[in-house]
């Protein structure tokens, strides 16, 4: 399993390194003292799944406010989806940055989701199939979004049109790079 940096700050890469043999292929998906070693401390607490029916699914851009922010390490094991992590953190040097990236069943990478990032994504094929592990419990209290085409942060979605999408995400507040963020 190799971690390598993108330019967002804390945030990470990881591809597996399958070993084939005529069966198929057996690969570490996720291992705490590999992510240890590239400064990364993960505490899983819950295992999550979703399962999208249709491509141009988007979920997000979710994040959950102090004090249950999380980290997420973020998967696609069916299908692809095109992955959008936001650095909403104001302390940090690429505040309010985003990238993207194909998460496929084909290339095997995960994206390390930190506190203080906005994550969602769009899927790319019918049955796409997500798994993520989060470091904090569930809680609908502290549930917040920005919205996926805010043109405060100018996402360049993949797919722009006759995107399924639910009204709860259709409908975050404009950002503020001046006023909102996430402090913890
Ligand atoms: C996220 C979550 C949702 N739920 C419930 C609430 C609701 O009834 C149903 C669907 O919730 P949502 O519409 O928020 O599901 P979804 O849009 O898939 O939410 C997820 O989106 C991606 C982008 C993330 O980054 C995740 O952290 C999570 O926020 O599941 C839980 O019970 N536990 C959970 O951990």
């Amino acid at each position: 399993m190799f971690v390598k940096p993108i330019p967002l700050h804390q945030a990470a890469l990881i591809e597996m390194e399958p070993i084939q043999d005529s069966r198929g292929f057996f690969a570490r998906s996720f291992c705490k003292k590999t992510l240890a070693d590239h400064g990364i401390s993960f505490d899983v607490v819950q295992s999550n799944m979703a399962f999208n029916h249709s491509k141009a699914t988007l979920r997000g851009m979710h994040f959950q406010l102090p004090p249950y922010c999380e980290d997420k390490i973020v998967s696609c094991f069916q299908g692809s989806i095109y992955d959008v992590i936001i650095d909403l953190n104001r302390q940090s040097p690429t505040f309010g940055k985003w990238f993207g990236i194909t998460l496929s069943q084909e290339n095997r990478l995960s994206l390390y989701v930190p506190k203080g990032f906005a994550h969602g994504y769009l899927t790319l094929t019918d049955h796409a199939a997500i798994h993520y592990m989060v470091s904090e419990y569930y809680s609908p209290s502290h549930e917040s979004g920005v919205r996926f085409d805010d043109e405060v942060f100018g996402i360049d979605w993949p797919v722009k049109d006759d995107l399924i999408i639910s009204e709860k995400d259709r409908k975050w507040k404009n950002f503020d790079l001046g006023r909102d963020g996430i402090i913890f």
